[in-house]
C-alpha cells in the first residue's frame, strides 16, 4: 500500500492551560478528499494549523509525505512546504498585484523558471479554475467566487501534492458554493493529489468527501466515510448534523407559533424527524 499523505499521531495542543486538541490521531491517504468539521471552537483551525507546520504541538507527531514536520531540517521543511497549496478562506490574495501576478508569485518565490514558462503555467492553472483570460483583472474586480478559484489557482501552481483549502464556500451563495465542490473534485481527478478541507458546510462536506473527521472539544469523535457518518447513532453526531437542520430549514408557522407564545406543535424537528436525516 502507498504511503500515507499526512500521518498525525497522538496530537496534543495546550494554549496556556486550556488543552485544545485532545490526542488527535489520523492518516490522509493519497488522492483522498477530506474534510475536517466540528462546530465553532472545536479545534478545526488549530489542526488546520498543525497540518501545515505552522504550530508546535505539546506533544505527539505530524508527518506530511512521510516525513516529521517538526523533526526536519529548515532546509526539508521549506521543500516539503512547496509541495503543499493553501488556499485561504479569504482567499489572501495580495490587492495590489494582479489575478496573474498573484497567480505566479509562488512560481517566482520557489522554481527556476524563465518569465515565459511562468507566464504558460499561470494561464494554465487559470484555465483549470475557469477563469481564463482574467489574469489582468485586479483582486477588487473579482466576486467572491472568483476570489476563491484565484486563490485556488495559486494553491495548485506549483503541483503540489497536498491542498489545504479552509472554509471554501464561506460567504457564497449555495450556487456559487457548490460550483466551488465541483472545482475541488475536479482538481483531486485531475491533480490525484490530496485535499485537505475545513469548512462548517455539511451539505458541501457530504457532497466532496470521501472521509470526514468531526472535531468536538479538541476530540475526533468520529472519523469515517460520509456513508458512515450519515448513518451514525452517536448522539453527539446527530446533534451536530441536526444543528444543521434547525438553521438550515427555517418553518415560518413553527416560527409564528413560538411569537404567538404557543407551545410548539409540529414535530418536523422532534427526534423521529431527526432520525429520518
Ligand atoms: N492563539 C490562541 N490562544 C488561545 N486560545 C486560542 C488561540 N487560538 C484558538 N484558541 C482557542 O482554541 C479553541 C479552538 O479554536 P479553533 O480556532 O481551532 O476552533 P475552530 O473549530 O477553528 O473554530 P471556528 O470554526 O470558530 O473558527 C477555541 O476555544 C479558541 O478560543
Amino acid at each position: 500500500m502507498s504511503q500515507s499523505s499526512i500521518v498525525v499521531e497522538n496530537l496534543n495542543t495546550f494554549y496556556g492551560s486550556r488543552h485544545i486538541l485532545k490526542n488527535v490521531s489520523l492518516t490522509v491517504e493519497p488522492g483522498e478528499i477530506f474534510i475536517i468539521m466540528g462546530g465553532s471552537g472545536s479545534g478545526k483551525t488549530t489542526l488546520l494549523n498543525h497540518l501545515l507546520g505552522l504550530l508546535i504541538p505539546t506533544s505527539g507527531t505530524i508527518r506530511i509525505l512521510g516525513k516529521d514536520i517538526h523533526a526536519v531540517s529548515a532546509l526539508e521543511r521549506q521543500a516539503l512546504r512547496t509541495r503543499m497549496g493553501v488556499a485561504f478562506q479569504s482567499g489572501a490574495l495580495f490587492s495590489s498585484m494582479s489575478v496573474g501576478e498573484n497567480i505566479a508569485l509562488p512560481l517566482r518565490e520557489h522554481a527556476e523558471l524563465d518569465e515565459t514558462t511562468i507566464g504558460i503555467v499561470t494561464r494554465l492553472k487559470l484555465e483549470v479554475v475557469s477563469l481564463a483570460g482574467f489574469e489582468n483583472l485586479m483582486p477588487a474586480e473579482l466576486s467572491g467566487g472568483m476570489i476563491k478559484r484565484a486563490a485556488l489557482a495559486r494553491a495548485i501552481v506549483m503541483d503540489p501534492r497536498l491542498l489545504f483549502c479552509d472554509e471554501p464556500s464561506a460567504g457564497l451563495d449555495p450556487v456559487v458554493a457548490s460550483s466551488i465542490d465541483d472545482l475541488i473534485l475536479r482538481l483531486r481527478d485531475a491533480m490525484g493529489m490530496s485535499i485537505v478541507v475545513v469548512t462548517h458546510d455539511l451539505d458541501s462536506a457530504f457532497k466532496i468527501a470521501d472521509r470526514i473527521c468531526v472535531l468536538d472539544k479538541g476530540e475526533v469523535l468520529a472519523l469515517d466515510t460520509v456513508d458512515a457518518i450519515r448513518r451514525s447513532d452517536n448522539e453527539r453526531i446527530q446533534n451536530l448534523l441536526n444543528r444543521r437542520t434547525e438553521e438550515a430549514e427555517v418553518d415560518p408557522d413553527a416560527y409564528l407559533r413560538r411569537l404567538m407564545g404557543e407551545k410548539e406543535r409540529s414535530t418536523r424537528f422532534g427526534p423521529q424527524a431527526r432520525k429520518g436525516l
